[in-house]
């Protein structure tokens, strides 16, 4: 995995734009220094986060990631188009229920299921829930000082999670394919100027999640990505932004 992940928005209050993120471990400066930063505090919120997959983890496997997060509804984050910018993922998030639905029946080779909710289709697919926890999240505002358009601004989520894991991302929205490299220098500056060290990675929660709690899941994960090459967009079937 590289240090990016990028996936374009849908709903209505985001459509069409492109997230292009880097996680961190943040520290126990990193509020104080996004203060001396300029960055603004959004806001602090709690929400739980429910994933859920087949006994086998088939949408894992094939890099799609199911869940629903309390208040906010289901979602879908499956493969974008192949990296091209070198380390970065892409992710596209779905949100519309029967374009999840209509996924997860392609991912699992499931016909006849329509297209209705996704709690419907649940049982009839296999999917059970395989993590559970609750994340405190404070999320920051910042425009880099020498940056003359108003956007894109950086955002910064600061998360915890209820099982002690405390994960930092630094992304900014942008409108096209081609904002993304000026989207990841500014990440990139943002993240140094954090203090985060170049090569830094941090694993997604739900990863260290499985990593404590569900060890032999997590094991199998790991050798899917070890033995598999990530397949190009325009040669993958399941991808949905193909
Ligand atoms: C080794 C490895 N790591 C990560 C991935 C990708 N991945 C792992 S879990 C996962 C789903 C959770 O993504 P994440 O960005 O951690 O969610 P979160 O920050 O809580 O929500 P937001 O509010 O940003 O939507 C993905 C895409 C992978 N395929 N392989
Ligand atoms: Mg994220």
């Amino acid at each position: 995995m590289g240090h990016f992940t990028k996936g374009t928005l849908e709903g209505s209050m985001a459509q069409g734009l492109i997230e292009v993120e880097r996680k961190f471990l943040p520290g126990p400066g990193t509020e104080e220094r996004l203060q001396e930063l300029g960055g603004t505090l959004e806001h602090r919120v709690t929400f739980r986060d429910t994933y859920y997959d087949t006994p086998e983890l088939s949408l894992m496997q094939a890099d799609h990631w199911l869940r629903r997060r309390e208040d906010s509804g289901w979602e879908l984050k499956c493969p974008g188009a192949a990296g091209v910018l070198g380390h970065h993922t892409e992710y596209k998030e779905l949100t519309a229920e029967p374009t999840i639905v209509a996924q997860l029946c392609k991912v699992l080779g499931a016909d006849g299921l329509g297209a209705g909710d996704v709690a419907a289709v649940l049982g009839p697919l296999g999917l059970q829930e395989v993590a559970s926890f609750v994340t405190k999240r404070s999320a920051w505002k910042l425009v880099l000082l020498g940056t003359d358009e108003e956007e894109p601004q950086l955002r910064v989520d600061l998360d915890t999670a209820d099982f002690g894991y405390a994960v930092g991302e630094v992304e900014a929205l942008v409108h096209e394919e081609a904002e993304v490299p000026a989207a990841l220098e500014k990440i990139h500056r943002l993240s140094s100027m954090l203090g985060v060290p170049a090569q830094e990675t941090a694993p997604a929660k739900l990863i260290v999640y499985l990593q404590r709690f569900r060890p032999q899941d997590y094991q199998r994960l790991l050798e899917v990505n070890s033995s598999k090459q990530r397949p190009q967009a325009t040669e993958d079937p399941d991808n949905c932004l193909g």
